[in-house]
């Protein structure tokens, strides 16, 4: 008894609640023969992973949902009940994976994925909290999620991820088998132990160079060390007996880290962990070309040189990699082969951005706000502690009332609609994505603001699901097809149908300009002009001129928003540009090229300025629709023979309109940081000709500045 209360006191901390059985892992083959690690096990020798029938090639490790302190009957009952229709698509896949985005920010800035100035955050209240994050985990585990992956952006430089995680861990006693990570490991050493502890079963750890300073120039920061101790802590948690799968993610760039990819290889002899090799894929920003990229086949053609021997291992239906093993060693190789085959066929995951919208494609570029949904339960506000705990005491009480759903998992007053929109956007998922050539063609944001990346081209959604939130919502559906209005065209008439949900009706904060009339549900703006009732003509005058058809002033007379509904969406481009004009013999535009301005990086500074202030135009020009940008592009030249700074702003959406006004606010704040930053040095700067020097998309096509005949330009 001493004996045992000893190794319990002396065992590293993140051992002991393996020991005293708070946390007990598990292993399981992909059979789903499952067995328990036991205290002895860890204590006196390494976990071995391998199947109880032999069949060791998938082990998984598992949350052990028998160390929750209760499995309630409901639980077992919802065990045994059919996979969730919402989370079942229309070709049959059943998405029990969840991989939500915990930050948009990250301490490295990896050339493949981020540009060197990093990318424009969104504000916080826009990201989801904590709680929120806890409360859609808990929706859907309720549906049959079994495995919730943490990613970003770098989910390690989230304040609270461990208590976040210890909340998520939570949820293993209603039904989550995995709890893993995908992270650079730049700062996971300090963190490894608590996270083990909440729950964490797999790491996904990026890592593309075994070398020091490559490292430092694929990441553009420094960091080696410290992932490199990340990796040995995993290591030996792993000989204790945590069972944290392991897998590094490596993505290979021709002439930049292809030389490495043997180096990796032979990583695997030793070591118990899976290198898997990524096919580098591009998005705006990243310079990807089809050369840079190293192929599947081209990575096997070039492993089997040196290890003949290498053979194909039996997937994980749903793995998004192919792995291989060298026989006699450790660990085994994977390839993600997003750019050459895709693996869509077995897709079974769903996700979650940081600022709450669910995407159910990677690649797809519809997504619906699952956080407006759930903020309308606290009047739009986000969802702190406090405001979670209301809603325990809330769902408590509802408890009869809510037979289907489980009460302590599904905390949200509103989990069915919750499950009604999930459920919608599920089943319009398609049933795979792009190919190669049509990726390589495709504009793309920073992938970072999603989760992992996403191709060019494929990211910006051309159509925001955005359903509910202060605009008020409809959902209709049909026994064929599946509509949900988006958030530039709020309905705020229920519409009618026998499969109809529709929001209660919120106070219409940002669109409270609109007159009752033009909100109607006809979506139309002209059908809805012509439906209007003209005032009287004054009597006894001649007919008066037909008056100019001001598009932006509804019947009334009051400013409103044009509708935009009918209008398809297309690719469209604007181009806006100005000059900053500095006094003769002045010394900023030296003083700018050689970023000697004591403010400092001017040209930096400026161009961040002018891609937020693109993203907030609708917030500054009244009557200015909200677009789904999918890039912004600001460019400064100093021009010191002409004392100037030459700016032009580019701006490309998919959408119904166009994005000129966009274009000029991100020149226009471009230049207005550029005078900021000057003013010390130059009083007499003018900022001149800000106007459009080119737009593309759209009804009118292709408009160049200063062509006179646009039809061939
Ligand atoms: N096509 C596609 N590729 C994905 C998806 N998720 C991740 N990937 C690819 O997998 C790479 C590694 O991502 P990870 O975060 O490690 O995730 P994963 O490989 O899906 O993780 P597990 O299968 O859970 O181990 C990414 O960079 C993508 O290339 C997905 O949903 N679709
Ligand atoms: C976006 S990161 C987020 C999580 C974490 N910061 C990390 O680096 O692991 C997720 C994964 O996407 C991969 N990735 C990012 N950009 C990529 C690209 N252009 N091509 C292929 N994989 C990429 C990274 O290597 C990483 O494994
Ligand atoms: S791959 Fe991960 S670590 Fe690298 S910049 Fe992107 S988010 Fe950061
Ligand atoms: S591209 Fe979309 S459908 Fe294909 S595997 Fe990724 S998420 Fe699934």
């Amino acid at each position: 008894m001493r004996a045992a209360l000893d190794s319990v006191l002396l065992a590293p901390r993140a051992v002991q609640p393996l020991i005293s059985g708070a946390f007990r892992p598990r292993r399981s083959c992909k059979f789903g023969h499952v067995r328990t690690i036991s205290a002895s096990t860890v204590l006196r020798k390494p976990a071995v992973a391998s199947c109880p029938i032999g069949e060791n090639e998938t082990d998984r490790p598992v949350l052990d949902p028998d160390s929750a302190p209760t499995v309630s009957r409901r639980e077992k009952l919802r065990d045994a009940r059919p996979f969730s229709d919402f989370l079942t698509d229309t070709f049959n896949r059943q998405h029990d994976y969840l991989r939500i985005s915990v930050t948009e920010r990250c301490n490295l800035r990896c050339v493949y994925c981020m540009p060197e100035e990093g990318v424009p955050l969104s504000p916080p209240r826009e990201l989801l909290t904590t709680p929120e994050i806890v409360l859609l985990s808990s929706v859907f585990v309720s549906q049959g999620v079994t495995k919730i992956r943490l990613t970003g952006g770098e989910p390690t430089v989230r304040r609270d991820i461990v208590p976040l995680m210890q909340q998520i861990g939570d949820l293993r006693r209603h039904g989550l088998r995995e709890l893993c990570l995908t992270t650079n490991g730049l700062s996971l050493h300090r963190k490894l132990e608590s996270m083990v502890e909440a729950g964490l079963t797999g790491v996904n750890l990026s890592l593309d160079t075994l070398d020091p300073w490559q490292f430092q120039i694929m990441t553009r920061r420094k960091g080696f060390d410290a992932v490199q101790r990340s990796i040995a802590r995993i290591l030996e948690l792993n000989r204790a007996g945590a069972g944290i799968r392991l897998k590094i993610n490596c993505v290979v760039m021709r002439g930049v880290n292809d030389r490495e990819i043997l180096p990796f290889v032979e990583m695997t002899r030793e070591k118990d962990i899976e290198i898997r090799f990524i096919e580098y894929m591009p998005f705006d920003g990243n310079k990807w070309s089809k050369g840079k990229m190293f192929s599947y086949e081209e990575m096997l053609e070039h492993i089997r040189e040196r290890y003949p021997t290498l053979e194909k291992v039996r997937d994980h239906k749903n793995d998004t990699s192919k792995t291989w093993h060298i026989p006699g060693f450790a660990g085994r190789l994977g390839f993600i082969t997003s750019m050459t085959h895709n693996f869509c066929g077995t897709c079974n995951r769903l996700r979650i951005t940081s600022d709450g919208n669910l995407k159910v494609c990677l690649f797809g570029n519809a997504e619906v706000s699952l956080r407006d949904i759930l903020r309308k339960v606290n009047n739009g506000e986000p969802i702190d502690e406090e405001a979670l705990a209301t809603l325990k005491q809330l769902a408590l009480a509802r408890r009869q009332d809510l037979s289907n759903i489980d009460v302590p998992l599904t905390l949200a007053p509103n989990s069915k609609e919750l499950l009604e929109v999930i459920g919608a956007a599920v089943k319009r998922k398609k049933a795979k994505h792009a190919g190669i050539g049509e990726l390589e063609h495709m504009k793309n944001r920073p992938m970072i603001l999603i989760d992992s990346i996403r191709p060019r081209g494929m990211t910006p959604p051309s159509v925001i699901w955005r359903p509910v939130g202060q605009a008020g919502a409809t959902f209709t559906r049909t026994p064929t097809t599946i509509t949900t209005t988006p958030w530039r065209q709020p309905a705020f008439t229920p519409a009618s149908g026998p499969f109809t949900h529709h929001a209660p009706p919120q106070p219409a904060r940002l669109f409270s300009s609109m007159s009752g009339r033009a909100l109607r549900k006809d979506n139309d703006s002209k059908t809805k002009e012509s439906q209007m009732t003209p005032p009287p003509p004054p009597p006894h005058t001649a007919p008066a001129p037909a008056p100019p058809k001001l598009t932006h002033v509804s019947a009334s007379g009051s400013a409103h928003m044009v509708s935009i509904s009918s209008k398809a969406p297309t690719s469209r481009t604007a181009t806006a540009a100005c000059t900053v004009r500095f006094s003769a013999g002045s010394p900023a535009p030296a003083l700018i090229r050689a970023n000697q301005v004591r403010k400092g990086d001017v040209l930096g500074v400026a161009r961040v300025a002018g891609i937020m202030a693109a993203k907030r135009t609708p917030d500054l020009i009244p009557l200015c629709h909200p677009v789904a940008i999918s890039h912004v592009s600001v460019e400064l030249d100093v021009v010191v023979a002409a004392a100037a700074v030459e700016v032009r702003a580019t701006v490309e959406c998919d959408g119904k309109t166009g994005v000129e006004m966009e274009a000029l606010t991100a020149a226009g704040a471009a230049a207005l940081t550029v005078y900021d930053m000057c003013k010390a040095v130059d009083k007499g700067m003018r900022v001149e000709g800000l106007r459009v020097v080119f737009k593309d998309g759209g009804k009118s096509g292709r408009w160049v500045e200063g062509v006179q005949d646009q039809s061939g330009v």
